[in-house]
């Protein structure tokens, strides 16, 4: 039945398009009111007799803004070219370590969704201008399917080529330092970001680091959470510590387990509040906004206090005006965002910049512990115990030593090392262990 139906559909497409023909060879003998009116109809009969709909998703939308559902359909194609297209184009995206194909030009691309078959295929039309080329796919179906297609199947297109998209995208890190635009303002400039820490080599203990990797983890699912509760889709981290335990490095690690991008804000050269706003406003959504030493940054009064003379002469950014624009981010561009300060001296900060609500969460990053050196251990040595290590815990335990030094002295120094790395290593750790002076409260707390 379906078979006859098609081919009924086929022998009608067939007709119309001898008649097309035709009509193309004589069309220069009408008048041209005649000829546009048959035209016009013409396309009216072969839409209302043709047993399929197309549907088009232009790359750049009326204002030639970018359209997001052509970047959705896209990604989600690609993963149906290998099998369907004869042509591709092939990109190599670092971060998911593999090759991402794509559909070419007027390669058409079956899709099969809830037993519903579908074609699409990418167009490049010149636009009039030909400033530039307007792209777009058009999705073909069943006229019977309409309501199948409207209903689920672009929603589940979209949506797994958004999460498709995220999964392939490399992370930027931003920066608004060497960057400054036609207004004399400083905007944001980026590289890809490429930093290897994760969770997995972050000196800590475990179950800080699962709490952290929760928080986050809940974090980023909480979409719906937070328009619930009316509030911005944000949330704050304040890191803490002596220098060289880690407060960068668990930046990175955050921005590698959320993909996020890195927004690094150095905040002594930025000129003044509409800087500020200006640099905050088109930060993106999925991202982390950093500033570090934010003791250094701002003095408890509010007021500037840069890094040199220079810079402060010039510099009017006010403590109520950081929290203005931290408070109103989300509000004011996008969602799902993080921001996180850095400090080495959390008790001369004001306590209204750290208060719950804005910075949610305080981590303190202190000094190396026995767990924390194993993770060290693991990452530079790559053993997971050794006869040492008991005299290692003990030292540890009396000692203040940052995982920076830690590092510092496993890290294998030169070559004749290699037969028995992990032995001097480990032994240069416990000789600089036993120079570092104890700390009295330690020593107390082992008696
Ligand atoms: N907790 C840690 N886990 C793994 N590596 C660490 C850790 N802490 C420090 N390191 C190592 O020491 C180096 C310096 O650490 P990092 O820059 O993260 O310290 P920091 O706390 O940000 O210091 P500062 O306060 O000076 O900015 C890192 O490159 C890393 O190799
Ligand atoms: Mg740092």
């Amino acid at each position: 039945m379906i078979a006859m139906a098609q081919k009924q559909s086929r022998d009608i497409c067939a007709s119309l398009a001898t008649i097309f023909f035709v009509w193309t060879i004589l069309k220069d003998h009408f008048p041209s009111i005649l000829n546009n009116y048959i035209q016009k109809h013409f396309h009216k009969l072969v839409r209302f007799v043709s047993p399929y709909i197309d549907i088009t998703f232009h790359e750049h939308g009326e204002t030639s803004s970018h359209n997001e559902a052509f970047s959705a359909i896209k990604s989600y194609l690609s993963t149906k070219a290998s099998l369907w297209a004869s042509s591709f184009k092939a990109d190599f995206i670092k971060q998911s370590k593999s090759l991402i194909l794509s559909v070419d030009d007027h390669e058409e691309v079956t899709d099969e969704f809830c037993g519903v078959k579908v074609w699409w295929v990418l167009e490049n039309k010149q636009k009039q201008s030909k400033t530039h080329e307007n792209r777009y796919f058009k999705l073909s179906f069943l006229r019977r399917h309409r309501q199948f297609i409207a209903g689920s199947y672009i929603d589940h297109v979209i949506n797994e080529g958004k999460a498709l998209a995220l999964k392939n995208r490399q992370k930027r890190m931003y920066s608004n330092t060497p960057c400054i635009d036609w207004n004399n303002w400083r905007r944001w400039n980026s590289v890809y970001f490429d930093h290897p820490a994760t969770f997995d080599t972050l000196a800590m203990e475990s179950k800080k680091k699962e709490e952290i990797m929760n928080d986050l983890k809940k974090f980023s699912e909480a979409k719906e959470y937070y328009a619930k509760i009316g509030k911005a889709w944000k949330r704050g981290y304040l890191l803490y510590g002596p220098p060289g335990t880690g407060k960068s490095t668990m930046i990175a690690a955050m921005a590698n387990f959320l993909n996020y991008d890195v927004y690094d804000l150095e905040l002594t050269i930025v000129k003044n509040n509409r800087e500020l706003r200006s640099l905050l406003i088109t930060t993106s959504s999925k991202s982390l906004i950093v500033i570090e030493d934010i003791d250094c940054s701002l003095n408890l009064t509010g007021q500037r206090q840069s890094k040199s003379d220079s810079e402060s002469k010039s510099s009017e950014v006010t403590l109520s005006g950081l929290l203005n624009f931290i408070d109103g981010l989300c509000s004011a561009s996008g969602e799902e965002r993080i921001v996180v300060f850095t400090t080495n001296h959390v008790d001369k900060l004001d306590p209204a910049l750290i208060r719950r609500g804005r910075m949610d969460k305080h981590i303190e990053m202190s000094y190396c512990c026995f767990e924390a050196f194993k993770v060290l251990a693991k990452n530079y040595l790559d053993i997971d115990s050794h006869e040492l290590f008991a005299e290692i815990d003990s030292l540890l335990a009396e000692t203040n030593m940052t995982p920076a030094d830690v590092a510092e002295n496993i890290i294998p120094k030169s070559r004749e090392e290699e037969d028995n790395i992990a032995d001097s290593c480990l032994k240069n750790l416990i000789k600089a262990l036993k120079e570092v002076k104890p700390v009295k409260g330690k020593e107390e707390e082992r008696v």
